[in-house]
């Protein structure tokens, strides 16, 4: 168990967490030629061209230091904060961290999220240095931040470059040095943290663990203990670029598992792996059951693919376990699915997912948060709304509690006074702000939820100049005013468009979206109303005028074969609209409340 380390690279975005990890594998001559790649722990497709470590995975170096061979077990981490349960629990897995500082853009918001999550787990910090390569970067004023940042000394922080190799070597002898050995008692039962799993379509799901007590060995008999449920451990093994399998892992060390689990709910991230006939007493502590914080309606374009779409949803729901989804009507729509996400990126992911994968077209409604209600008869029982629909009638209701975020923002001092107004007419609360260096605040604000949901990462950006990193750690639930806004387009309400907004900016936000639909609704043969209302109340109305399209006209004389080709190619456009009533909304429409500020 001495000659282990078992350490994580936290960064912010674009840090080069990737990049540095692809150099020590490199230099440890972990991976031969023919394995390179250009980034070799993004292996999905998406996670490549995104430039985003989505999923975690583990990796194992052999190096010799001072005549001693060591194992090095480098556990990555997701990089974005939709993901932060499974990034602590992977930090939670490790002695050490690798804290990656770009030296152009130095300390940013989760830099020091990230930090705070290894501070907790009591890992052993060592501040790396990078792109020093960079014409741009400014090494003593990030070294000063950094040494500001952790109360270090300058002399702990390694000056390096992840593209060309400087500072490698002496960051491998640090993860030595530094790095504490794992503890642990390897006569107790088994405990084994789980901290990421990746489904395969033909083993089943692969689960990745840290061994803390006792010895997990190949046929073994043991038990989740958070699903309560047995396996066999039909093959266990260390994991270097391939699958290693191996007779047994050991306490202190790191490996996967496979049970022939065929559904990715069934692996808990952040549970404990125990041995089924004497389990142990003490289930590794942290182990929380994520929840969606986002939900919206994905119905499929075509309403007859309403089964294939529940198809595809399934199997994504097998290697993405923390995806939820329930069948719901709309009057509008029709029948699709209510899906609760972890936040916005991985809604995208989902979207992109099933129309690569799964070649379906599908039309998703504007996302909200999950909301409670309490209504005057039952003030003490919890109506959860994951829709806004769900919200019971106003007048029976006693309150409405929405979920608060502690959002971190650090940017340049120029731009607090735009990020502060944002904030607050995002309904912000501001904290605290502390002067990391004369030029970089950090500011904190009690948000929320639901007004990072709209726009605020776009906005964000604009009000910078792209100068502000952005993290966020959700607080509770707390009252809100909120009123759910409807839309009708000729007198017809069309319930996916309806959106729950606070009070205050309804009317606002409400004559917004009658603007933009009026953009994005065609003109058709008859005068089309938009309005918006608050229960039987009007607030904005606007008008789309009666225009019939003459594809047609065009056609002087009578080749007929042409025209119809024209009607032809006006019926393939009209193919991502929907006939709601006798009105064709085509699907921007449907996410019109995300883009008011466009
Ligand atoms: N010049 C220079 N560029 C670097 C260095 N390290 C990384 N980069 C570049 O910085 C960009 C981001 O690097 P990544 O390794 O993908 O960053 P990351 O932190 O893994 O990013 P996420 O996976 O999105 O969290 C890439 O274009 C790298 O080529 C370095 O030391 N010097």
């Amino acid at each position: 168990m001495k000659k282990i380390r078992n350490f994580c690279i936290i960064a912010h975005i674009d840090h080069g967490k990737s990049t540095l990890a692809d150099r020590l594998l490199d230099f440890t001559g972990s991976v031969t030629e023919r394995e390179k790649q250009d980034q070799l722990l993004d292996s999905m497709d998406l996670e490549r061209e995104r430039g985003i470590t989505i999923k975690s995975h583990a990796i194992q170096m052999e190096y010799t230091y001072k005549g001693e061979d060591y194992i090095l077990n480098l556990i990555d981490t997701p990089g974005h904060v939709d993901f932060s349960y499974e990034v602590s629990r992977s930090i939670a897995a490790c002695e050490g961290a690798l804290l990656v500082v770009d030296a152009a853009q130095s300390i940013q918001a989760q830099t020091i999220s990230n930090l705070y999550l290894a501070l907790e787990n009591d890992l052993e910090i060592i501040p790396v240095l990078n792109k020093v390569d960079l014409p741009s970067a400014n090494p003593e004023e990030v070294t000063d931040d950094i040494v500001d940042l952790l109360g270090c000394d300058a002399e702990e922080i390694i000056p390096a470059s992840a593209k060309t190799g400087i500072g490698i070597e002496e960051i491998l002898s640090a993860i030595i040095e530094r790095v504490p050995a794992p503890t642990g008692n390897l006569d107790e039962s088994l405990q084994a943290l789980v901290f990421d799993s990746v489904y395969n379509p033909f083993r089943g799901v692969e689960t990745y663990f840290r061994v803390i007590n006792g010895e997990i060995t190949k046929g073994q008999k043991i038990k989740f203990v958070a699903t309560d449920k047995d396996y066999f451990a039909d093959e266990v093994g260390t994991l270097k670029l391939e699958q290693h399998p191996k007779k047994s892992i050991k306490a202190g060390d790191v490996g996967y598992l496979i049970t022939g689990i065929k559904d990715a709910r069934e692996v808990k991230v952040g549970d404990t792996i125990t041995d089924a006939a004497s389990p142990t007493k003490n289930a590794i502590a942290g182990f929380e059951d994520v929840k969606p914080m986002v939900f919206a309606g994905i119905y499929p374009v075509d309403t007859d693919e309403f089964e294939e779409l529940r198809a595809s949803m399934e199997k994504l729901q097998l290697n993405d376990a923390s995806l939820v989804f329930a069948p719901e009507s709309s009057a509008a729509l029709g029948f699709g699915f209510r899906c609760g996400f972890l936040g916005m990126l991985h809604m995208e992911i989902i979207q992109e997912r099933l129309e690569r994968e799964f070649n379906m077209t599908v039309i998703t409604t504007v996302p909200n948060v999950s909301y409670h209600a309490f209504t005057r008869k039952n003030p003490d029982e919890i109506i959860i709304v994951n829709n806004p629909t769900d919200l019971p009638d106003p007048s029976g209701i006693d309150r409405v509690e929405e979920p608060y975020i502690k959002a971190t923002i650090i940017t340049k001092s120029d731009f607090v006074g735009n990020v502060m107004s944002l904030c607050i007419e995002k309904r912000g609360q501001i904290t605290n702000q502390t002067y990391l260096t004369t030029q970089r605040v950090e500011l904190t604000f009690d948000m929320p939820l639901a007004e990072i949901v709209f726009d605020f990462y776009d906005r964000l950006k604009t009000v910078s100049k792209g100068y502000a990193s952005f993290d966020y750690a959700p607080i509770g639930m707390r009252v809100s005013k909120l009123v759910r806004v409807d839309i009708l387009l000729n007198a017809q309400p069309v319930d996916a468009l309806s959106a729950l907004i606070h009070a205050d900016s309804a009317v606002t936000i409400g004559k917004k979206m009658c603007a933009k639909l009026k953009e994005l609704i065609p003109r058709q043969q008859f005068d089309i109303p938009i309005q918006a209302a608050i229960g039987a109340k009007i607030i904005s109305r606007e008008t789309t005028k009666a225009l019939r399209k003459d594809v047609t006209a065009k056609c002087y004389g009578g080749d007929i074969s042409r025209k119809r080709k024209l009607l032809e190619k006006q019926k393939k456009g009209k193919k991502r609209m929907r006939q709601v009533g006798n009105v064709e909304v085509p699907q921007e429409a449907f996410m019109a409340v995300l883009k008011l500020n466009d």
